[in-house]
């Protein structure tokens, strides 16, 4: 039985991620909870002729019901931002909501692979994390920050420029999810070499920002739902085929480097030991996190991103860490 349980199901991106979900012959039980309108999304979706069981989950009271025994926990509940507002400024209402949740999945799913989608995504994986830790059910290999929509708007922005195809055209994408944290590593692109540095600048600079493009077109409704749920079943259907026992299942992911000891040494040579959290290539396992792949070889332009990158993913991870360590559970 495979149990999948999306929290924040009845929202922008949890219902067209549930309708995705419910097309995968991997999954057994889609469970969907919110705080509002599960029962009907549920419903909705319980029609589709796939063959897993659907059901919806409203409130505190159903939270067990809808996290136990489940396989993988896919967390995109909480607000989303307007035109102005950066990702950080989202923490005062999400960090409790995904503090809440994590709560729930530590007493409930322990055991669950945790796939956490709020933003700011920066804190909010050391805030899961530390939540596990209270509870004595901390795995550092299980708990992903999904940033897989940077990697997805980096093949669509750079194939459209290098005439590839987006479906098959790879871009690492490193660091963390919120603007300068966000660092494509187009040197390390077949292709990109014919490009001006002008050109390579630009496409850098939407890759870091592409958020903004869309939370600016909808115009005070949201932000990217559409894509994301694209990219959020990407990753989720990706570590379903690694716990399946699939090989060579590699995404770009946001993870406490603990998950790796070995790759950790390589990726802090690169940027500290006071780094905890980054988005690497990992390769996927059974058993969550197998191995976070090196980053690789730099362009000076790139060495200058990163420079500007880590004080702020590092204040963005202690701010969530120590939203938890800091106050009383
Ligand atoms: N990681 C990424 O790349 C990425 C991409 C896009 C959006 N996001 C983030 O995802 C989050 C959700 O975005 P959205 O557009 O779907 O927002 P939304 O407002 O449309 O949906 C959020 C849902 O969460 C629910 N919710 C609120 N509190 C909850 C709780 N305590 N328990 C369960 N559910 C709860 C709401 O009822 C709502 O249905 C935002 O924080 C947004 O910034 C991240
Ligand atoms: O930009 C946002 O706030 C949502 C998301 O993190 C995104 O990258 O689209």
């Amino acid at each position: 039985m495979v149990k999948v349980t999306v929290c924040g199901a009845a929202g922008g991106i949890g219902q067209p991620l549930s309708l995705l979900l419910k097309q995968s012959p991997l999954i057994s039980h889609l469970s969907l909870f919110d705080i509002v309108n599960t029962p009907g999304v549920a419903a909705d979706l319980s029609h589709i002729n796939s063959a897993s069981k659907v059901t919806g989950h409203v409130g505190n009271e159903q939270m067990e019901d809808a996290l136990k025994d489940a396989t993988i926990v896919v967390i995109p509940a909480g607000v989303p931002r307007k035109p102005g507002m950066t990702r950080d400024d989202l923490f005062k209402i999400n960090a409790g909501i995904i503090r809440d949740l994590a709560v729930g999945v530590a007493k409930y799913a322990p055991k669950a692979f945790v796939l956490v989608i709020s933003n700011p995504v920066n804190s909010t994986v050391p805030i899961v994390s530390e939540v596990f830790k209270k509870h004595g059910v901390y795995d550092a290999k299980k708990i992903f920050g999904v940033t897989t929509l940077d990697i997805v708007r980096a093949s669509t922005f750079v194939s459209e420029l290098i005439n590839a195809d987006p479906a098959q055209l790879k871009v690492p994408v490193v660091g963390g999810h919120s603007g300068v944290t966000i660092l494509p590593l187009l040197s390390q692109v077949e292709g990109t070499n014919k490009l001006t540095q002008e050109q390579v600048e630009q496409v850098t600079n939407r890759i870091q920002f592409g958020g903004d493009e869309v939370v600016k077109a909808k115009a005070g409704t949201g932000s990217a739902t559409l894509s994301m749920a694209f990219a959020g079943a990407r990753f989720t259907l990706a570590v379903l085929d690694a716990i399946n026992g699939k090989s060579g299942v590699v995404e770009c992911t946001y993870v406490n480097l603990e998950a790796d000891a070995e790759g950790a040494k390589a990726i802090k040579q690169v940027v500290g030991d006071d780094v905890a959290y980054f988005s690497a290539q990992v390769q996927l396992g059974k058993e969550g996190v197998a191995k976070i792949n090196a980053i690789g070889s730099l362009s000076d332009f790139e060495k200058k991103l990163f420079e500007a990158a880590l004080p702020e993913l590092k204040g963005n991870i202690v701010k969530g860490a120590s939203f938890i360590t800091d106050a009383k559970l």
